[in-house]
């Protein structure tokens, strides 16, 4: 029995199915290509062949630069077959932050995808290009000894750094073992098969776009990945995925805003679109029952989840929605995982109705942050509920909501838990009540100091921009559904919320926009 693999999980459909499609994407002349299985384990093994010929160790990392394509697929996996921990970023990671990765994880190689704008960076280790004619190495990196042949399932596959959104970024370390135990689920809960055409629309650095590589290849369907580019136009998105014949599309909240609110029929055209999943953050209710309205034949599903454990759980978005649901259920964990609800002295919430901190156990989780042990012992921890047992568990750091049968409602971090005159305030509360004002489609509230104290600020985008916003009524409107110290003190309307790379709403940028005197 051979240790798991992620190399060895996703390109097994290439012994079966080798003709299959594994990826789906434009050429150099923006014609529609299909790489098969074969083709694509071709490219793996040519990649692997070269990075083996270097004398990297088992261990040695491989910063990856690149977008999410073929090329780069081949690239992890080629790194993933070798046991080379692959960390993956962005060409729009900045300088600086690059910078700070390659620091802290100290790569044997940095491998840039072919056609990426040169950067200002610091020889770190050996540096390479990779794409159609293989992989090139320019500066060979230094040769250790070489302690190591086999690679094992408790090796690391791949760290991800998470966007730092409190502090600094942390790599979260992820082994063969976890991502082949959660692909493996995901396979169990049917996500996707063979003959889905799945769109991955996540920078390669957000754990989602792995996510997309993962399901799609392990499942024996076709990756579509789809660019930046082709996102910031509603009519190009739409054409590209009718174009590829898409069935699933991947991606968070805010991919689906441009199109909903500028362009919605477009999307009766995605006639073989069949699901949805969405991950990240909470789906604004107003949008979500649009997109409902515009795809009534497909399945959408709320992904909920940590890049710790890549994710939890996956639940289905009742059909239509309930006009009085105002939270999204995020159901059970995934087979063979389980979320458990544990109160501020450290009790099972088992009371219906009751919120307590969401704490997962699961055989996929992460190994630690990268050279953080302080941080990881906050968050690999004993069992609240029973810790003699001495197993770890996922401390999530996300509040939620028992249901009648045991799911869970979102209800947002703990760290977002503000006290407000010794009332425990939850923004994400504020914003879904701003987003039931009619003609809002989207809101965002900040906790702003203000004169040495602290003001409920929100921001609102609206359906019609032209309508602009009558703050008064904004404000009268909580008034009459929220207690007095949930009131934001101004309402105002952007045209759009700031967004992180990761297309999260920016709460850093939204703080600084709302604080900013008007
Ligand atoms: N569906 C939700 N409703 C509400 N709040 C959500 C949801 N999904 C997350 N979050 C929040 O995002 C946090 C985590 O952020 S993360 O580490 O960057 N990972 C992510 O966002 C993505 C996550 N790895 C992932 C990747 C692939 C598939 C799935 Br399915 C999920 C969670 O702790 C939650 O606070």
């Amino acid at each position: 029995m051979e240790p798991d693999n992620l190399y060895r999980l996703l390109m097994a459909p290439a012994a079966a199915t080798p003709d299959q499609p594994a990826v789906v994407q434009p050429d150099e002349d923006g014609v529609l290509e299909e790489i098969s299985y074969r083709a694509l384990d071709d490219r793996i093994r040519e990649y692997a062949t070269v990075l083996d010929g270097l004398g990297l160790d088992v261990g040695d990392r491989v910063v990856v630069e690149a977008d999410t394509s073929a090329a780069a697929v081949a690239m992890l996996l080629a790194c993933a077959k070798l046991g080379l921990p692959f960390v993956p970023v962005s060409p729009q990671t900045p300088d600086s932050r690059l910078r700070t990765i390659l620091q802290s994880v100290g790569p044997a190689l940095h491998v840039r995808a072919d056609g990426l704008a040169d950067r200002e960076l610091a020889e770190v280790g050996g540096r390479g290009r990779f794409g159609r004619d293989g992989l090139v190495v320019e500066l060979p990196p230094v040769r250790g000894p070489r302690r190591r042949r086999a690679v094992l399932g408790t090796d690391t596959a791949y760290i991800v750094f998470t966007s730092g959104s409190t502090g600094r970024p942390k790599g979260v370390v992820m082994s063969h073992r976890s991502i082949v135990t959660f692909l493996r689920a995901m396979r169990a809960d049917g996500l996707a098969g063979p003959g889905d055409r799945v769109a991955s629309t996540s920078p390669l650095q957000f754990d989602f776009a792995l996510f997309g590589i993962g399901v799609a290849l392990s499942s024996g369907a076709a990756l579509v990945p789809v660019r930046r580019e082709q996102l910031d136009s509603p009519r190009r998105m739409v054409a590209f995925l009718r174009e590829a014949e898409v069935t699933q599309v991947h991606g968070v909240p805010s991919l689906w805003r441009p199109v909903l609110r500028h362009d919605p029929d477009l999307l009766s055209g995605l006639t073989r679109l069949r699901s949805v999943v969405f991950a990240g953050e909470e789906f604004p209710l107003p949008e979500l029952r649009r997109l409902q309205e515009t795809l009534p034949a497909a399945r959408l599903v709320n992904g909920y989840g940590a890049t710790e454990s890549m994710a939890a759980s996956f639940t289905d978005v009742p059909n239509p929605l309930p006009a009085g649901q105002d939270r999204l259920s995020i159901g059970h964990a995934h087979t063979g995982a389980e979320m458990t609800l544990v109160d501020q002295h450290g009790a099972a919430v088992t009371e219906p109705g009751q919120v307590g901190e969401i704490y997962l156990r699961s055989p996929a989780l992460f190994t630690g942050y990268w050279n953080d042990p302080g941080a990881t012992a906050g968050v690999l921890v004993l069992d609240p509920i029973e810790p003699r047992h001495g197993q770890k568990v996922l401390r999530t750091g996300d509040l939620a909501r028992l249901g009648e049968q045991g799911e869970l409602y979102f209800i947002g971090r703990a760290d977002f838990q503000v006290q407000i005159r010794g009332n425990r305030v939850e923004l994400g509360e504020i914003e879904g009540t701003l987003t039931r004002l009619p003609g809002v489609t989207a809101a965002a509230v900040s906790l702003v100091p203000r004169l040495g104290n602290h003001v409920l600020m929100a921001a609102v985008v609206l359906d019609d921009p032209a309508a602009g916003l009558d703050q008064a009524e904004a404000i009268a409107f909580c008034a009459k559904e929220l207690p007095a110290y949930m009131v934001p003190r101004s309402v105002h309307a952007l045209s759009e919320l700031p967004l992180t790379e990761n297309g999260k709403v920016d709460r850093a940028v939204l703080n600084r926009t709302l604080a900013a005197p008007r």
